[in-house]
């Protein structure tokens, strides 16, 4: 990945204002590699500018997909045929989200051969529950030297038992029974907003799956899906980091475009720290400017706490006065933000992946970005930390927020990307 300049933010003012959020990444991911199963062109809304969006879009285009931006989140996507079947490891290395491809690949073509997705900053990420619904719904599926080979001979039938609730396996079985004269039947499956809008998607193709947002989905094969035009929701997760920021930093301020009922579980356990959150349609004020008391978090499947702001929330939770505590079930090694929140003088105690924080004030420090929420993580303790913080590994940050810099400024911030000497010009 390419290194891109380091953020620099001088904290300790509260935001103020009305902020915007984008669309969601983790929702159009899949459903631009859902588009390659409809021979017609897709016109799709709501896809943020972001470097994981230009990545899946050069997969796809590699696969055969026609690409125009027609808007600033608009995209048309036309795949009249498939030009290859294989996903090389140097395009699936970049990002997870892309092993999906392997469904859409069995749908369209019957055959795909795509790389195994690497492994990430927080640890092991395994791919076997994707694997074994293949398997049991009657795709051929072999190993080889880093690379899965799947097959199929005729339309995929049958059902399967998902071990765990997982968003990207359940993708991906979908994916791969959408088109074929026969039903599965997918049960345990994830209730994730990301699955219910691809599924939404898909439907308004023409595809004929029921049950989207319970833990059993039925996916009744047609023979192809036609063109269409779809709006991908907003993203929950941008939301919440911005909430979690306006927390950190005491603020009162509005987020629009926001899908209030995805933020639940964020906007719940906010309240009981003592932040008030006053819900208007499709907009949000949080006013944080009130005492707040410590909390407890697990971080577990939708609609529990998402595993995508436990590093943002540990670092809300490092600046409140007394004991929190937080665990995430997801991904239990995701604690990168750590060591780097206590160079800014938080103070965390990892004990068997649990972290005990006691809050503290923060301070600015140079600090590195492992990854997408640990660089989350830090850029809301820099807003809420005095003096200033620049922070390193913004390649990963820039996955998944878009134009951050310039969007925080516009809300109160003091913050600029660039070299030092730029930086050295913010007033
Ligand atoms: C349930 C959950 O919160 N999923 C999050 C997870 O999705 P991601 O797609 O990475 O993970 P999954 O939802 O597929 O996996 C959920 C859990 O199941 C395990 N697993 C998954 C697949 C598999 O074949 N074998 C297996 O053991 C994973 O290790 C994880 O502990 O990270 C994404 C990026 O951070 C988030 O956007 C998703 O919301
Ligand atoms: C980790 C993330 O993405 P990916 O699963 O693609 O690594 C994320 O969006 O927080």
């Amino acid at each position: 990945m390419l290194h891109a300049s380091p953020l620099h933010i001088i904290g300790g003012r509260p935001l103020t204002g009305e902020l915007e959020i984008q669309p969601s990444k983790n929702a159009a991911l899949p459903i631009i590699v859902a588009s390659l199963l409809s021979k017609e062109p897709v016109t799709l809304h709501g896809i943020p500018r972001l470097s994981d969006i230009y990545t899946i879009l050069e997969i796809v285009s590699h696969l055969g997909t026609r690409c125009a931006w027609i808007g600033p989140n608009s995209v048309v996507l036309h795949t009249p045929e498939l030009t290859s079947i294989e996903t090389p490891y140097a395009l699936v290395s970049k990002m997870r989200a892309s092993f999906i491809v392997m469904g859409a690949l069995i749908a369209r073509a019957g055959e795909a051969k795509v790389s195994m997705p690497g492994g990430c900053a927080f640890g092991h990420r395994p791919v076997d529950q994707h694997v074994k619904a293949f398997r049991a719904l009657g795709v051929e599926l072999e190993e080889e030297g880093g690379s899965f080979h799947a097959r199929r001979a005729g339309a995929l039938s049958g059902s399967f038992v998902f071990d765990m609730l997982t968003v990207g396996a359940t993708q991906n079985a979908i994916l791969a029974a959408v088109l074929g004269e026969d039903q599965v039947q997918l049960d345990n499956a994830s209730i994730d907003t990301d699955v219910v809008d691809m599924v939404n998607f898909l439907n308004s193709l023409g595809a004929d799956i029921r049950g989207a947002g319970t833990n059993t989905i039925t996916v009744h094969g047609v023979r192809e899906l036609r063109g269409g035009e779809y709006r991908v929701i907003p993203d929950r997760i941008e939301a919440g980091t911005f909430l979690i920021a306006a927390a950190a930093t005491r603020s009162r301020l509005t987020l629009t475009n926001v899908n209030t009922p995805h933020l639940r579980a964020i906007s719940s356990k906010l309240s009981e720290m003592g932040v008030v959150i006053l819900e208007n349609g499709d907009s949000l004020l949080v006013d944080a400017t009130r005492e707040l008391r410590p909390a407890h978090v697990t971080a577990l499947e939708f609609p529990g706490f998402p595993t995508d702001l436990q590093p943002q929330m540990s670092a809300l939770l490092a600046t409140v006065p007394g004991t929190s505590v937080v665990t995430d079930k997801i991904y239990p090694d995701r604690l990168t933000h750590v060591v780097e929140l206590n160079r800014m003088g938080a103070d965390i105690v990892v004990s068997e992946h649990t972290q005990v924080i006691q809050g503290a004030t923060l301070h600015g420090a140079p600090v590195r970005a492992a990854d997408i929420r640990a660089g989350a993580a830090l850029f809301i303790a820099a807003l809420a930390a005095e003096g200033e913080t620049v922070i390193d590994g913004m390649q990963y940050i820039n996955r998944g927020y878009e134009r951050l810099a310039e969007r925080l400024r516009g809300v109160g911030a003091q913050a600029y990307q660039g070299e030092p000497l730029l930086a050295a010009a913010m007033d």
